[in-house]
């Protein structure tokens, strides 16, 4: 008998990322896991027809962003998985060394070994939702160009120009598949993308402007065993069709149906945010939260200079935790951020930061907090590392890509929301942590003061 593996093993360069590709895949009715960080090679498939894994190599060196992503991809091409997927973000956030040229490279030559050449592979960012469009090979946020739409603290965005970004990070010819030809259909398509192979083009940049052009690409990458891009490709692929090429036999069969009814967690349950994410988005989230409960705000210098955020960020908890959520953030304006990297450098003002809001996130967990928002990919990778957290259950969403995870372990669940630098509406963080509402499973119906004490441990501050 012929066994199926997954149909998509989907490789996320962040954690932010591999949630919001998670989410959007389960609401449109397939099964997803999520793991988190490379899966050693026993760990086991639920048998899910999606599996995600998340990394954090997007702003790590080439060398260990290739080594995560060799290892991971390894063991979804074990599982018999049909398909792979190279998630990056949708604002193609990357350094002119990679991440994500080499990861492509590796993953072709992961693919190679198992199966002939994998030919060629689309790379489209574009999630018209999102506001990201690909026009002619350069990427558009709304309507402005990626490079005049704000930028990144680790990986700058100042070059909108797909074609001429990947070809500094690879050896490939990069190509392009305009929008004129996307719009013609998909037999246009797939004969342009003929016509690159046949010149040697293996890596092409494909323009989308809306989710009909995305919904060609998706058909035409049917056929291919690598595809990269964000969760508009994604979700064009998965609804593409079912043509997958033969998986290996021998793995067991994908379970067809996902959860009825994605979990939320209950509003009594102690809550708090920790932010690191610079983005204008972001930091109106946690202005608004502001408004109505504290938050603590840290600098790298400060850290540096030796205030102990931790301890201080204990304390806001003991006093505060009882009465409503509390957050720290660490996020500034650019020209802030500026400053504080030309004090420090650009790495340990990240390092600095992203360790402290790792421990006051451990140490909110360790005084009772049970739902906790990350705001930030390198955020959310420190937290979700320094909380040991490498397995979830992908539960509702509070904002298009922005789901709650159920983390289980010895006692409570914990509930995390990886919140992607740029996404969610201006009240996501009141709302993800809004401890007036009035939803309640089980034993866990109570007030804050009622959670607390039933979890609350003292702090030795
Ligand atoms: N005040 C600050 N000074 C210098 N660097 C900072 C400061 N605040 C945050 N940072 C750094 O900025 C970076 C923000 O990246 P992060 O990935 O967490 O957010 P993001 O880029 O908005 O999210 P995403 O990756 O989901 O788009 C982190 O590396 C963080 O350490
Ligand atoms: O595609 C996006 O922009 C997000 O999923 C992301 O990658 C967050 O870091």
């Amino acid at each position: 008998m012929t066994t199926l593996g997954p149909r998509l093993g989907v490789l996320a360069d962040d954690y932010t990322g591999a949630v919001d590709v998670a989410a959007t895949l389960q609401e449109s009715g397939v099964p997803v896991e999520l793991h988190l960080g490379v899966p050693p090679p026993d760990r086991a498939w639920d048998r899910s027809e999606v599996v995600v894994v998340g990394l954090r190599s997007r702003s790590v060196d080439v060398a260990t962003a290739v080594a995560w992503s060799g290892a991971a991809a390894s063991w979804l091409v074990g599982l018999g998985t049909a398909q792979l997927f190279q998630k990056y973000s949708s604002t193609f956030d990357s350094t002119d060394a990679g991440n994500i040229g080499p990861v492509a490279d590796a993953l072709r030559a992961a693919l190679h070994r198992s199966v002939p050449d994998p030919q060629l592979v689309l790379f489209c960012p574009a999630v018209p939702h999102y506001g990201r469009t690909v026009y002619q090979g350069h990427l558009f946020v709304g309507d402005r160009l990626v490079s005049e739409a704000g930028t990144h603290p680790l990986t700058p965005r100042d070059d909108p120009d797909l074609v001429r970004r990947l070809s500094q990070q690879t050896a490939e010819q990069v190509g392009l598949l305009p929008h004129q030809t996307v719009a013609a259909g998909v037999a246009a398509a797939r004969a342009a993308l003929d016509r690159l192979v046949a010149r040697g083009v293996r890596y092409v940049v494909a323009d989308a402007v809306d989710d009909g052009d995305l919904a060609v690409l998706g058909q035409v990458a049917q056929a291919h065993r690598l595809v990269t891009g964000a969760v508009g490709l994604a979700s064009a692929l998965l609804a593409g069709g079912r043509e997958l090429p033969e998986p290996r036999e021998g793995a067991e069969a994908p379970r067809r149906s996902g959860p009825s009814r994605p979990e939320a967690p209950p509003h009594a349950l102690p809550g708090a945010f920790v932010a690191g994410s610079c983005t204008v988005e972001t930091l109106e989230q946690v202005r608004r939260f502001e408004e109505r409960w504290p938050v603590l705000r840290f600098r790298p210098t400060e850290v540096a200079d030796g205030r102990d955020v931790v301890a201080e960020a204990r304390r806001l908890a003991v006093d505060q935790l009882a009465d409503g959520p509390v957050g720290v953030a660490a996020g500034a304006p650019a020209d802030v951020v500026r400053a504080e990297q030309e004090a420090l450098g650009r790495a340990r003002a990240a390092e600095l930061t992203e360790r402290t809001l790792g421990e006051v996130a451990e140490a909110l967990v360790e005084l009772g907090v049970r739902r906790l928002v990350a705001a930030g990919g390198e955020t959310a990778g420190a937290v979700v590392d320094r909380c040991g957290i490498s397995r979830a259950a992908v539960g509702a969403t509070e904002a298009p890509g922005i789901p709650w995870l159920r983390v289980d372990g010895d006692g409570d669940p914990l509930w995390v929301l990886l919140k992607s630098g740029p996404l969610g509406d201006p009240d996501l963080l009141l709302r993800a942590l809004d401890p007036a509402g009035t939803r309640a499973v089980g034993s866990e119906t109570g007030t804050v003061d009622a959670a607390l004490r039933r979890r609350t441990r003292r702090p030795s501050v």
